[in-house]
Formats: structure tokens, sequence, C-alpha cells
């Protein structure tokens, strides 16, 4: 089988597999649409691709996915630069995302962690304390979740190993939970 036909195959399998979170995507999505319709906004984090990730489904948040509607609050807290490297230097890369959390999050708020392995220490360090602030926690993460399986509320770990095919599902999840949450307008 050709490179092409294999990687589409083992993506058709880990879709199909992806089924089995059905219904706590459903539940996130339930969580998004109500925090969003009650005025609270969502926090996006990751690395790498999870970082690409994050801001892409904030945009999809803020401008619009699918529907004409009013803009909703979502914030990539992997965008601004001056944040970011002023945080890093003077406090070190593990607190990025969660001095972030401490300064914009409130209660009531969601924070969507991405992360493959569900060990990054700065998406585990952001839920931690959005967890102690009262922030809803989803986590979006491989199979087994890592340490974030126990940390957040809702954990939607994709039932593979392989980095990249985990993140064709979280990109996937996140779309779905975007849609659900326009539902509302
Ligand atoms: O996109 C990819 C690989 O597909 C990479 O950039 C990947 O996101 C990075 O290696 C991340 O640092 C991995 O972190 P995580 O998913 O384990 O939290
Ligand atoms: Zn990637």
């Amino acid at each position: 089988m050709s490179i092409v036909k294999e990687r589409m195959a083992d993506h058709a399998a880990v879709l199909a597999a992806t089924e089995s979170l059905i219904p706590d995507i459903e539940k996130a999505g339930a969580l998004v649409r109500d925090a969003l319709a009650q005025g609270h906004k969502l926090l996006f984090c990751g690395n790498g691709g999870s970082a690409a990730d994050s801001q892409h489904l904030a945009a999809e948040i803020v401008g619009r996915f699918q529907k004409e509607r009013c803009s909703l609050p979502a914030i990539a807290l992997t965008v601004d630069t001056s944040v970011l490297t002023a945080v890093a230097n003077d406090y070190g890369y593990d607190t990025v995302f969660s001095r972030q959390v401490e300064g914009l999050g409130q209660a009531g708020d969601i924070l969507i962690g991405i992360s493959t392995s569900g060990n990054s220490k700065n998406v585990v360090a952001a839920i931690e304390l959005a967890k102690r602030k009262g922030l809803k926690v989803i986590g979006l993460t491989g199979a087994g979740g890592g340490k974030m399986a126990e940390l957040c509320d809702i954990c939607l770990a994709v039932p593979a190993q392989v980095t990249a095919r985990i993140q064709e599902m979280h990109i996937m999840i996140g779309h779905i939970l975007c849609e659900i949450a326009e539902e509302a307008y």
C-alpha cells in the first residue's frame, strides 16, 4: 500500500475508534454552548500543532464558524509573543499559559487544553490553576489522557498513539464544539 493510502486508512481507523467519544463530545459541546450563552469566555492553549489548533478554534468563535451571528469571546493563550516571551523569560516556559489563566480567567469560563500526550507541563499547570479559579476544563488528548485525564472536567482522549492522527481528531472535535456552540444563536 502507498504511504498515502496507508495514512488515509490509519485516519479512518482512528476516526472509527473516536466514535466512542461521542457522548463526551456532546457533553463538552453543551458545556461550551451554555458557558458562552451565559456570557463566559473560552481560553485555549497547547504547544506546536496544538497551539495552531488553539488559534484556529478561537478564531471560529470570535469570527464565525458556519452561521451568521454575533461575535463570541474566546482567546488563544498562544498568540501574544510579548506575553509569552516575558513570562517564559521571567518565570519559565512551564508557566506561560497558567500566568495568563491567572490574569484573564474568571470563574465560569472554560479552558480548553490541547495536548496529544496529555503531559505538557505548561498545559497541565494552566489546567491546575483554572480548576483553582473555578473555570471548567475540557481536555483534548491522545489515548489515556496522560496527566490531564484526572484534572479535566471532561477529557476527550482520542484512542490513538500517533501525534498526527490524534491532532486530526482534535481539530474535527474542535469544529464540532464550535457548531454546537453556534446552535444557540
Ligand atoms: O504538530 C506537531 C506534530 O504533529 C508538533 O508541533 C507537536 O505539536 C509538538 O511536538 C508538541 O510540543 C507536542 O506536545 P503535546 O501534544 O504532547 O502537548
Ligand atoms: Zn502536526
